[in-house]
């Protein structure tokens, strides 16, 4: 049966013309509704498998409000915009569309947002299916184990976390009579850790009452959950006391509060909150209800009439750091951002499983990094992690660099050798570039998705395998689909979980941790003494924009300890953006690793400067290797080495 799918569009010209396009390519289109008032009941009626959604539209209603209520019914849904500011933009994109569409836009890149949306939404209810069922079962075992408050809350907080994100949780209980209200909470400062904040505290803070936790007409007179995502000033008047002051407090810009009631008719309130405006959606609301029986379950037994009396957490000057579980894996990742934090949360989730994961993010943003954790974090660490450049590979050697190839099968090739997949056998294949890997690649690959199977270049020999595929890229891959330099259904299988790492101007609260972590490693490894980082290093790297991420703040950091005397502390010898630093000295090369340092710095330097001049190409005439007079395989080595990346050499 053909999908479904409604247009919610004010402008007709625009809406004929979608359904033109959508209906010769064999979907149906169920109705063209005009506003967000006319769209709810159409959406009762015909069910749509898709919704095309512009965000303006006629009636009071913007499309983005219609998004949450497609959100928690499961109903994917792209966007139709043109014009539209940053700020409804970002809006738009907080409500985790299926895709956006730019007016005017082409025939193809409207199949293609429809055929991504709809593989998707299958992968994505399959995987909140399994999701939910690895809650509740955590949840039955956290109400097994646990018999404190404190440690309850904790635990269920932990567990939580990714699924409705908080930077800080407060849970209050409501006795029917007698003792106050109570409540503390847990404020969330890195990936494991936890700030408690007892009772006590949470009533200093700006001069909480205890039954604050409870002050909230709305709640009080109506079902078990509320949200207020605008943050402190435009929710205002929709505020109480409580949560005005720890929205000043802490910062806080969103906040989702859920009920459960107990059998005695204690009230039990879990308030969570985010520092990201516009974070709760209905969804979160809908999972929480479904979990509310096990929620209820712990709650009778952490506060209800036969819970253990609550040793309150002390009132401290200095709040205690509960670290819950350290996951050693992450100890190479430097920085707490939340967005990192976030991050780091999707790859304890998707870790365990055996699925492919596809890490996206600007260049030097991590992503190895992060594709090792996921191997680590495995069933499969103790097999081999195995990196693939796909932009380093010459393309006549792909095939067999990945699948191996048989004695003879070219010339060259005068013994059988294993390819990478087999090398990793039992492990993890890293991706790396996948966006360049050429197309007859990307069907053999397809391949070896679906079949778990790979033949050797030369052989008419299956070899079955069993390899976990992580794949990476800083290109914008659906852009690609509709350029036809991706295909469609290779993106499909490896766009089951996607994770996204941010870029380092939008965590520069890390940029001093990872300055410091980078400078005791450059000072470690030349033997110098680590004297500290500048206060003029330190707000010249804040101000600075990171085009090149991690990568070129490590960089930074190399050639400042290098050209560190070892006693002052370090500094910028030339300023970020290309200029040189007053007061600069001439470079001084001290010791031997110095002058190596140079010699890959001018070497590197040059033959960027020569693939520019070639546009990137390598081979043939006037290509880069013949300028410099190598072996072209000799220089892709040397690019390899160096760390040579096509956004050095292009794009300039
Ligand atoms: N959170 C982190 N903490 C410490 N070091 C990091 C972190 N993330 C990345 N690095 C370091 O930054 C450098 C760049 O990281 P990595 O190679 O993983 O980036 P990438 O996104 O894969 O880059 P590319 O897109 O160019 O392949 C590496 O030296 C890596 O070890």
């Amino acid at each position: 049966m053909s999908s479904k799918i409604l247009i919610v569009e004010d402008e007709f010209v625009v809406a004929n013309a979608l359904r033109m396009v959508i209906k010769q390519a064999g979907y149906t289109v169920c109705a063209i509704v005009t506003s967000a008032e006319e769209a709810e009941p159409a959406i009762q009626k015909y069910k749509p498998d898709i919704v095309l959604l512009d965000i303006h539209l006629s009636g009071k209603r913007t499309g983005i409000d219609l998004a949450q209520i497609l959100k928690a019914d499961n109903i994917p849904f792209i966007y139709l915009s043109a014009n539209s500011s940053q700020k409804i933009l970002e809006e738009a994109k907080a409500t985790e569309p299926y895709g956006f569409l730019v007016k005017p836009f082409r025939e193809k890149d409207v199949l293609v947002a429809l055929d991504i949306a709809s593989y998707r939404c299958k992968n994505s209810l399959e995987s909140k299916l399994r999701r939910e069922q690895f809650l509740q079962d955590k949840l039955i075992d956290i109400s097994n184990e646990v018999t404190d408050p404190v440690q309850g809350v904790l635990k269920i907080t932990h567990l939580l976390q990714p699924y409705v994100p908080n930077d800080l949780i407060i849970s209050g209980r409501k006795p029917l009579q007698g003792e106050n209200c109570t409540g503390f909470g847990f404020l969330r400062t890195g990936l494991e850790e936890y700030q408690v904040i007892g009772n006590d505290e949470l009533i200093a803070i700006a001069g909480l009452t205890p039954s604050c936790f409870f002050e909230n007409e709305t709640l009080n007179n109506s079902p078990n959950s509320l949200v207020y995502n605008t943050g402190i000033f435009n929710d205002v008047g929709k505020l109480n006391e409580m949560q005005k002051k720890l929205f000043e407090h802490f910062k806080i810009e969103s906040n989702l509060i859920f009920t459960v009631l107990l059998n005695n008719g204690t009230r039990v309130n879990y308030f969570f909150y985010s520092r990201q405006r516009g974070i709760y959606t209905q969804e979160h609301i809908a999972l929480l209800n479904r979990l509310k029986m096990h929620l209820k379950e712990i709650s009778e037994k952490l506060f209800g009439e036969k819970a253990k009396p609550m040793v309150r957490p002390p009132a401290q000057e200095v709040p205690i750091i509960l670290p819950a579980s350290q996951i050693p894996e992450f100890d190479c990742i430097v920085g707490n951002h939340p967005l990192l934090v976030a991050t780091l949360d999707l790859v304890k989730q998707v870790a365990p499983y055996n699925s492919s994961v596809l890490i996206l993010g600007e260049s030097g943003t991590g992503k190895e990094r992060i594709a090792e954790c996921i191997h680590l974090l495995s069933g499969r660490k103790q097999a081999p992690f195995i990196t693939v450049n796909c932009a380093t590979i010459p393309a006549t050697l792909v095939e067999s660099e990945l699948f191996g190839h048989e004695k003879g099968a070219f010339t060259g090739a005068t013994e059988k050798r294993k390819g990478k997949f087999e090398q990793a056998a039992g492990g993890t294949i890293f991706l790396d570039e996948i966006g360049e890997l050429p197309l007859d690649m990307q069907v053999k690959l397809l391949r070896v998705l679906q079949e778990k199977e790979i033949a050797y270049v030369g052989g008419n020999v299956t070899k079955k395998i069993d390899v976990r595929i992580v794949a990476a890229t800083n290109r914008n891959l659906e852009k690609e689909i509709a350029a036809g330099n991706f295909r469609l259904d290779l993106y499909y299988r490896l766009n089951i979980f996607p994770i996204t790492l941010p870029p380092l101007r939008e965590r520069k609260s890390d940029i001093k941790a990872l300055a410091t972590y980078f400078a005791n490693k450059y000072c470690n490894e030349f033997n110098k003494k680590f004297t500290g980082i500048s206060q003029v290093m330190l707000s010249e790297m804040q101000a600075y924009n990171w085009p090149g991420n991690i990568r070129e703040l490590e960089n930074v950091l190399e050639r400042s300890v290098i050209l560190n005397d070892g006693r002052a502390e370090l500094n910028l010898k030339q300023s970020l953006t290309g200029n040189p630093v007053e007061g600069n000295v001439p470079v001084k090369l001290t010791t031997y690793d110095d002058v190596k340092y140079v010699q890959r710095e001018t070497e590197r330097d040059y033959i960027i400067s020569i693939l520019k001049k070639t546009e990137g190409r390598i081979r043939g005439t006037s290509g880069a290797a013949e300028l410099l007079d190598i072996k072209p395989t000799t220089l892709e080595s040397k690019i390899a080495r160096l760390g040579i990346r096509r956004d050095d050499f292009m794009h300039l």
